[in-house]
């Protein structure tokens, strides 16, 4: 079976990044050590060479991950080996993830890519959950973590359908919440939205979707990738039927072009290093701190401060400022535990150092 890699997201362009003697292949799915990969000539389980297990073993960010663009190198012993991740255009990195563990920091406190290559992210945010309404701060906060991706995020508010009145209004007050990114009302349920969301897929560009746990993304992405077609779409040549895969990919093609990532992890992606996103969701608040009195004006009840004013005169909705400070903090405790976390390598450095000293004192004849 062939593969046009084009309708994987592949141009020419990144031919010149592949090292000497290999091929390109993108990563559907990684288990340890391993990940399934598509080349031009079919699907593969390929393992990692010596160069990927040395540099992952020093930083985790280099695994390979899914969406990744990986160099494939042939073996003498008749299989391929995966030789290198080739430069990723954008990934979502969580910071050992584990809101669960140790606060927020995995044991070694080290980031991990989740999904790397990603374009669009939607961000689904249901217009009803249960008796509640679209949470802004919710949307505003993975608006945030889009940005940091280096994707372009685009606002879902789903189950339209469930709305009868006030639609209107509540796109207005989402388009307040994330400024410069597009909003579409969509439901699977009545077919409202769903076809122009290929548009952004358009040139087989990646997207993922991000959300709570029943916003809809599932039955979206079901929606999106009609039954199971999408296996003959990516078939150039051969037999035509091709043989059924079990294998379950993380990196789905869409039969109206484009590719969708759904994995575990990216629906659990937590806050890491996001102070640049936060500023971008906030370009408002941003722009209106620049007339702040102080430089560093924490929009605290400072004298001569804009952001409160504007609050005041009804420009600026409170909620968007409370938003603000939360995200603020939320990115600070996370930048303040990175750098605890290379303080200590520091130290480690140090110490071990220091012990080398003492034992080549202790040799001297
Ligand atoms: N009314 C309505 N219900 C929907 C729509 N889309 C999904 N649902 C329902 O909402 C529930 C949750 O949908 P899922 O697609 O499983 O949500 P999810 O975001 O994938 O949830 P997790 O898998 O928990 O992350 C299901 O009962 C769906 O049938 C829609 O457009 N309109
Ligand atoms: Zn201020």
């Amino acid at each position: 079976m062939t593969y046009d890699l084009s309708l994987l997201g592949w141009t020419e362009s990144q031919a010149a990044e592949l090292p000497h003697g290999t091929i390109p292949a993108r990563v559907a799915r990684v288990d340890r050590g391993a990940a399934e990969v598509i080349a031009d000539d079919g699907q593969h389980h390929v393992k990692y060479g010596a160069r990927v297990r040395r540099s992952s073993a020093e930083d985790p960010v280099m695994l390979p991950c899914v969406g990744d663009w990986a160099a494939l190198r042939w073996l003498d012993e008749g299989r391929y080996e995966l030789d290198a991740v080739l430069p990723r255009r954008t990934s979502f990195v969580r910071g050992g993830v584990g809101r669960t563990s140790r606060g927020g920091l995995s044991a070694d406190g080290q980031g991990q890519v989740l999904a790397a290559n990603v374009d669009i992210v939607f961000v689904a945010e249901p217009s009803m959950h249960a008796t509640d309404f679209a949470d802004l701060a919710r949307i505003e906060r993975l608006v945030a973590l889009a940005w940091e991706s280096g994707a372009t995020p685009v606002v879902l508010i789903t189950k339209s359908d469930l709305f009868e009145n006030g639609l209107e209004d509540l796109l207005a007050d989402v388009r307040v919440a994330a400024p410069g990114v597009d909003v579409h009302a969509v439901s699977s349920q009545s077919g409202e939205g769903v076809q122009l969301l290929h548009g952004y897929l358009e040139g087989s560009r990646t997207a993922v979707v991000l959300g709570p746990s029943g916003a809809g993304k599932s039955t979206l992405v079901n929606a999106l990738a009609g039954d199971g077609v999408m296996e003959t779409q990516l078939v150039r040549a051969g037999d035509g039927r091709g043989r059924h895969t079990t294998v379950h990919r993380e990196l789905i093609p869409l039969p109206g072009g484009g590719l969708i990532i759904d994995t575990p992890g990216i629906r659990r992606v937590g806050l890491f290093g996001m102070t640049d996103g936060v500023d971008m969701v906030f370009a408002d608040i941003d722009a209106l701190a620049g007339a702040c009195r102080f430089a560093d004006c924490g929009h605290d009840g400072e004298p001569g401060c804009a952001v409160l004013a504007a609050v005041e005169g009804g420009e600026l909705p409170e909620r968007r400022l409370t938003s603000w400070r939360k995200l603020q903090r939320e990115a600070a405790w996370m930048a303040s535990r990175t750098d605890a976390r290379l303080r200590k390598e520091q130290q480690n450095k140090w110490k071990i150092i220091h012990k080398e000293m003492r034992r080549s004192g202790r040799n001297r004849p």
